[in-house]
């Protein structure tokens, strides 16, 4: 591939490309890279290509309740025509990552102005569906290997219509034009810095955008990743695809890839035009970029406002705050009047698309996401074999404890309190790693319909072995019906923990989900009727026996044990058996063994319940944040 500099510009030490500014108008081939496999895309841009117009922006933020509010991009302008490669930079803090926001559609709340694709107002929806927008924190699954993470976006991405062979062709071909292909097999957390990077955009070429925002593709690599990723770019954007990203100071060799440069300053637009122009652009403000000097990193001086802010108002008025398209490529200026408006991502089409964003059926989808959910269970070995030890290990301890105490009609309290205590266990143990697991998920992923699907389903399930181990050393009656009612009213309670974790994971951060968690859960314990029987609850708090979930679980445990008119428990000759009789000691708990399918019916309502506030919360989190 070959990169592009002035003419006078010079390679300094260590191979970085230099510009010398004297001359900005002619671009010459100056160092030949042939460390860049030939990179053949067979699949172009779906549509044609779209043209990004942006008029008077203003992102106003809101600070919070009576802080007011700050404006952050203040009426800027722009233009971003196909087939470019657009790097938008600026100090940090200048609102890049704002701008980048604000035209995939990702904010939308406290914007003003007017963002046009190809001549006409977009339709939002259907520009999301043609384009698609990668963070800096990738989103990759380090569980899954490259082939299985492109599968599951391919599958999720792709109409299911489109057979198997034909997913696996179009995953083959971006692998190998990304270089990807030799790690096929090499699960995420096994990949470097730039091939994540490199995966998190063949991702998203599955279904082949037409427009690609990448917010700081190049943060965290080093220079060889940096210039593969940009020049990857840079083709793609050669095939008519409209690439826009953010970057922060790039060298001059990197700064050159680029085809067009956005800079912003304090919410203001200083320049827009050819990256080869900028020279001419800050000779004609007076402010010539000095001999030797990178102009990315002058013009990023100058935008920090190193040399006063006189200098930033000049630029800012004479790119008329974006407006001006004064230091375009001329080349491709007449062009841009004819990208006509009709394109499927024009407000007068597609407005009664309901389809969404995905392109497959909820079923589908809910299929890959089960699917994926059992491979990253299955290889999740901290997660599955610590559950695993831990639930074998506290089953022994609890059997052991309380050793064969489901017969002996000496220990029938005693067993009362292992009944609860290992609703405890389920309880506690699911609700933390929820919170935990949960605030981890939204670290790195946007909450969009997929992340919700992930996380209402119920992913935690008892371990058979578990329930096995605890009832039978511990002498429960072995009756097939007793331990399925037992099994399920476990495995419900653990249902419902985890969804009541998602509840404040979605609200809470990790150290308020913490303290929140555990402290939510003591009014749970309190309303079960374990420690004050539920006859002896005062009847202005009797409600809360209502609202526990653990009561319904208690009561429906201890119906398996104790209910379905159990017989006589045994008693040794020489004790005192004072619940020899289950119905009496059912008495005593006010506790009554015959509630199983309401407690049922109770414990799935709940979980029905946590699950959909779960739900509502985030997705209001995510309307707050747009
Ligand atoms: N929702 C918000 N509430 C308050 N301030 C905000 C909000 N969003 C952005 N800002 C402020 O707007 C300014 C621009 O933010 P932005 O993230 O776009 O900057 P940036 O140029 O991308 O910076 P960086 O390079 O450091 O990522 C910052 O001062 C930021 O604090």
């Amino acid at each position: 591939m070959e990169v592009l500099l002035h003419e006078a510009s010079t390679v300094g030490v260590g191979g970085e490309s230099v510009v010398n500014h004297q001359s900005a108008e002619k671009p010459v081939i100056l160092v030949q890279d042939d460390t860049t496999t030939d990179i053949t895309f067979t699949r172009l841009p779906p549509q044609q290509p779209i043209d990004i117009l942006f008029q008077d922006i203003v992102f106003t933020a809101s600070l919070g309740f009576r802080k007011g509010k700050k404006e952050i991009l203040h009426r800027i302008n722009g233009r971003f025509p196909p087939g470019q490669l657009i790097a938008i930079m600026g100090p940090s803090g200048a609102g890049k990552s704002t701008l980048l926001d604000i035209l995939s559609g990702y904010r939308i709340r406290g914007v003003t102005g007017k963002v046009y694709a190809n001549g006409v107002i977009r339709n939002l929806k259907a520009f999301r569906k043609s384009s698609c927008y990668i963070q800096q924190d990738d989103r990759l699954q380090p569980l899954l290997t490259t082939q299985e993470n492109m599968q599951i976006a391919a599958d999720l991405k792709l109409p299911s219509e489109v057979p198997k062979s034909e997913k696996n062709e179009i995953i083959d071909e971006i692998l190998k034009m990304l270089g990807l292909f030799e790690t096929k097999n090499t699960k995420g957390s096994g990949l470097s810095g730039g091939q994540r990077k490199r995966l998190s955009i063949a991702l998203e070429l599955i279904n082949n955008p037409t427009v690609m925002f990448l917010d700081e593709p190049t943060t965290g690599l080093d220079s060889s990743s940096c210039s593969q990723c940009i020049k990857l770019l840079k083709d793609l954007a050669q095939q008519g695809r409209t690439i826009i990203c953010t970057i922060h100071q790039p060298s001059a060799s990197l700064f050159q890839l680029f085809d067009q440069v956005y800079v912003l300053s304090s919410g203001n637009c200083l320049y827009q035009g050819t990256t080869q122009r900028l020279v001419q652009f800050l000779a004609d403000v007076n402010s010539p970029c000095p001999m030797y000097h990178n102009p990315a990193d002058y013009v990023i001086e100058l935008a920090c406002g190193e040399f006063g802010s006189d200098i930033i108002n000049v630029m800012v008025d004479k790119t008329s705050n974006g407006k001006s398209l004064a230091y375009f490529n001329k080349d491709i200026l007449p062009k841009l009047d004819n990208y006509t408006a009709g394109n499927s991502v024009s407000s007068n089409e597609s407005t009664t698309d309901e389809g969404g964003l995905q392109a497959t059926s909820s079923l589908n989808q809910l299929k890959v996401l089960l699917k994926r959910g059992y491979i990253k269970t299955k290889r999740d070995q901290t997660l599955t074999y610590m559950r695993f030890v831990v639930n074998a290990f506290t089953g022994v301890m609890l059997g052991t404890l309380y050793w064969q105490a489901g017969w002996d009609g000496t220990k029938v309290l005693d067993n009362y309190n292992l009944l609860f205590s290992i609703l405890m266990h389920h309880m506690m143990s699911t609700m933390m790693l929820t919170i935990l697991t949960c605030m981890l998920s939204k670290r790195n992923v946007d909450i969009n319909k997929r992340t919700f699907q992930q996380m209402v389903l119920p992913k935690n399930v008892l371990h058979c072995r578990y329930a096995v181990i605890i009832y039978t050393m511990t002498g429960q009656p072995l009756e097939m019906n007793r331990f399925c009612m037992f099994f399920v009213i476990s495995q419900l309670v653990v249902f419902v923990a985890q969804s009541f974790g998602l509840v404040i994971g979605a609200v809470c951060d990790v150290v308020n989900g913490t303290f929140l968690g555990p402290t939510l859960s003591v009014p749970m314990m309190m309303f079960a009727g374990f420690g004050v029987s539920l006859r002896d609850l005062p009847s202005y708090l009797y409600w809360g026996s209502y609202i526990s979930y653990l009561r319904y679980g208690l009561e429906g445990i201890v119906g398996a044990i104790y209910g379905l008119d159990r017989p006589t428990i045994f008693c040794p000759d020489d004790a005192y058996c004072h619940y020899k009789y289950p119905i009496k000691f059912l008495e005593d708990i006010a506790i009554k063994g015959d509630q199983f399918g309401n407690d049922v019916i109770a414990l799935v309502i709940t979980l029905f319940f946590f699950r959909m506030l779960a739900y509502a919360l985030l997705r209001y989190k995510l309307m707050a944040v747009r």
